[in-house]
């Protein structure tokens, strides 16, 4: 369970640029939900995910994930918590170019310590499920756009992390890619039980959630 209390977050603060992008924010996130932040641009969707991933610091408020209170956590405290416990996917799939799709789907387990055989168990399991388990050897500029972000989900979700975290992941996909795309993350979430939160604008993300947490200009809409 996520839970936020109370949490502020500004830009620039004290300057005469100040944004104040997150407001009084309280929310309760529940085990294995599949929920999306949407609003207008600006609104805070990327600031509020960025906050709940521990990629970024919050001004007041807390961040609790179970019952550890998470930020005001050490900047080393908080990448091994990224590590463990969080999976991101972003609009760019920031895969690495040299390394097979099997070495990047496996990257985070590799940095965890997983042995080679687990590794290797679990990367085909996670790929069969998202349908590239037959471009496993291919080098990632070899796969479609839809392809690529697919291996960024599989390695997000390989070292079984409680969260997702995918900020506009289906920005540079066809709809029908996005399709696919959203229905093998329903897929995981209920076969798998991750907690997959979404920030996007995308029609068909909004269509394919369990959950739509409304902001509007920091603030939360209605939850
Ligand atoms: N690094 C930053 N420095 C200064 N201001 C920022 C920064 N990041 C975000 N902001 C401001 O905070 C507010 C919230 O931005 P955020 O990116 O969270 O919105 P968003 O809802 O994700 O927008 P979009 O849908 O356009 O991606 C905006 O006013 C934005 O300009």
């Amino acid at each position: 369970m996520i839970k936020l209390e109370n949490v502020n977050k500004y830009f620039f603060k004290d300057d005469p640029r100040e944004v104040h992008a997150l407001r009084d924010i309280n929310l309760t996130i529940e085990d294995s939900e599949f929920s999306l932040f949407s609003g207008p641009s600006g609104c805070g969707k990327t600031t509020l995910l960025n906050a709940i991933g521990a990629l970024d610091s919050i001004d007041s408020g807390e961040i609790y994930l179970d019952d550890k209170e998470i930020s005001s956590l050490s900047e080393e405290q908080r990448t091994e918590l990224r590590l463990t416990q969080m999976g991101f996917v972003f609009q760019a799939y920031n895969l690495v170019p040299v390394l097979s799709v099997e070495e990047n789907i496996g990257f985070i387990m590799k940095l965890r310590g997983f042995s080679d055989s687990e590794i290797k168990q679990r990367v085909f399991e996670v790929a069969s499920m998202l349908e590239i388990d037959n471009k496993l050897s291919s080098l990632p500029n070899a796969l479609s756009g839809g392809q690529q972000q697919r291996v960024a989900v599989a390695r997000a979700v390989a070292a079984k992390p409680k969260i997702i975290l995918a900020d506009e992941p289906t920005a540079n996909l066809d709809s029908k890619n996005s399709q696919s795309l959203m229905d093998m993350m329903r897929e995981l979430n209920e076969k798998e039980g991750v907690s997959i939160l979404f920030a996007s604008h995308d029609d068909m993300v909004m269509q394919s959630v369990k959950r739509i947490i409304r902001l509007n200009d920091g603030a939360l809409v209605d939850a």
